[in-house]
């Protein structure tokens, strides 16, 4: 969470020429309701199906860019249909992650104690993102625009 995958995901697609899709916006566009409520009212086991089946479709409908939220690599399905793919895992220290998203009610899974949360949640979560990555890109010192190029230069894309 906060690490950019929103942000540099939309200017990636732009830089490439390609189509941009974030599975966050996609379920609350299908839903009509914000993500914290649907975390509030039917819980993350809900969420995560919903991600799931909003992955699974934006893959098959869309050859552009994709932004996940930090979660979905959680859900045994979604690494699933990761596999094999471009995945960029853009990281961050915990400091950064505070500075970025703060106490953002946003955000429902850092909205009490976020250096807390943040550090627990990766502790859970970043072997997983090891695992479906084919590139790691440090986005501490980096601009978005700086890490939209270093995610080209680390898949080898070409900037159009
Ligand atoms: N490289 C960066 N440097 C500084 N701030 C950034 C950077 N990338 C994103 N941000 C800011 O951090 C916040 C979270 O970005 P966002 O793209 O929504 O992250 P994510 O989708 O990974 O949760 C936004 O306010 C965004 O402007
Ligand atoms: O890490 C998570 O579990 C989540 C990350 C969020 O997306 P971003 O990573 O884009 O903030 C959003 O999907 C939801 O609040 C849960
Ligand atoms: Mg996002």
């Amino acid at each position: 969470m906060g690490s950019g995958k929103s942000t540099v995901g939309a200017l990636l697609a732009e830089r490439l020429g390609a189509p941009y899709r974030d599975t966050d916006a996609d379920i609350v566009a299908a839903q009509g309701r914000e993500i914290s409520d649907i975390f509030l009212d039917e819980g993350e086991e809900h969420f995560r199906a919903l991600e799931r089946a909003a992955v699974a479709a934006a893959l098959a409908e869309h050859p552009g860019v994709l932004a996940l939220g930090g979660g979905a690599v959680l859900d045994p399905g979604t690494r699933a249909l990761l596999a094999g793919r471009p995945v960029a895992y853009l990281s961050m220290d915990v400091e950064e992650a505070v500075r970025r998203v703060g106490l953002g009610a946003a955000r429902p899974l850092l909205a009490v104690n976020p250096r807390r949360q943040w550090r627990e949640l990766m502790d859970a979560r970043r072997h997983l993102y090891t695992e479906v990555a084919r590139v790691v890109v440090a986005t501490d010192e980096r601009t978005p625009d700086e890490v939209a190029q270093a995610i080209l230069d680390a898949l080898e894309l070409k900037d159009v």
